[in-house]
């Protein structure tokens, strides 16, 4: 499967393609710049993933690295409450460009091991995903760091790949 990863800055999208692709977490990340391409097998699926840079600078860019893939990933820190609004803000302009229609869509509420991290419930609500239409949406929270709930992400994954 070919899947964009997107979200706000220092969400932990470039934390997920590590962790799935050598099982590393780090405290030390360097924020992406445009964009990371890399190809990840996992059992007996190939993923190619686009993790895309989440400063806003960067953020024009997700419409072209989201064309034409199998599924989006959304990244959400969790535990950052503050930046729901701008989350939600884009994600949904995201989602309004007709060349996105009907791409499947995982939402990750990231971070779950910081205290006071929104559940999914919550996330639902604050980012408005009860409104998306005509696409399969998912939200999961997770921990990059703990590595909680990795496995029903690759699940999710792995139903996408053809
Ligand atoms: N506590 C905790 N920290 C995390 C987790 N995932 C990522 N981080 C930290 O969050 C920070 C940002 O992670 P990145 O993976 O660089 O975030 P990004 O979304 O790729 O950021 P950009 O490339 O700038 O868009 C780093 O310090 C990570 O170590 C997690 O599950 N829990
Ligand atoms: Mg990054």
């Amino acid at each position: 499967a070919e899947i964009s990863v997107v979200g706000l800055q220092a969400s932990g999208k470039t934390s997920f393609v590590n962790v799935i692709g050598s099982g590393q977490w780090s405290e030390d990340v360097v924020p992406t710049v445009a964009f990371n391409y890399r190809k990840v097998r996992k059992g007996n699926i190939t993923l190619k993933i686009w993790d895309v840079a989440g400063q806003p600078k960067f953020r024009s860019m997700w419409e072209r690295y989201c064309n034409g893939v199998d599924a989006i990933i959304f990244v959400v820190d969790s535990a950052d409450t503050e930046k729901f609004d701008t989350a939600r803000f884009e994600l949904h302009q995201l989602l309004s460009q007709a060349s996105l229609n009907g791409v499947p869509l995982l939402v990750l509420g990231n971070k779950n091991d910081v205290d006071g991290h929104a559940p999914v419930k919550d996330l639902i609500k604050a980012l408005q995903l009860d409104k998306i239409q005509g696409r399969p949406v998912s939200c999961y929270s997770c921990s990059m760091k703990s590595q909680h709930n990795l496995d029903i992400v690759l699940r999710w994954l792995a139903e996408r790949s053809h």
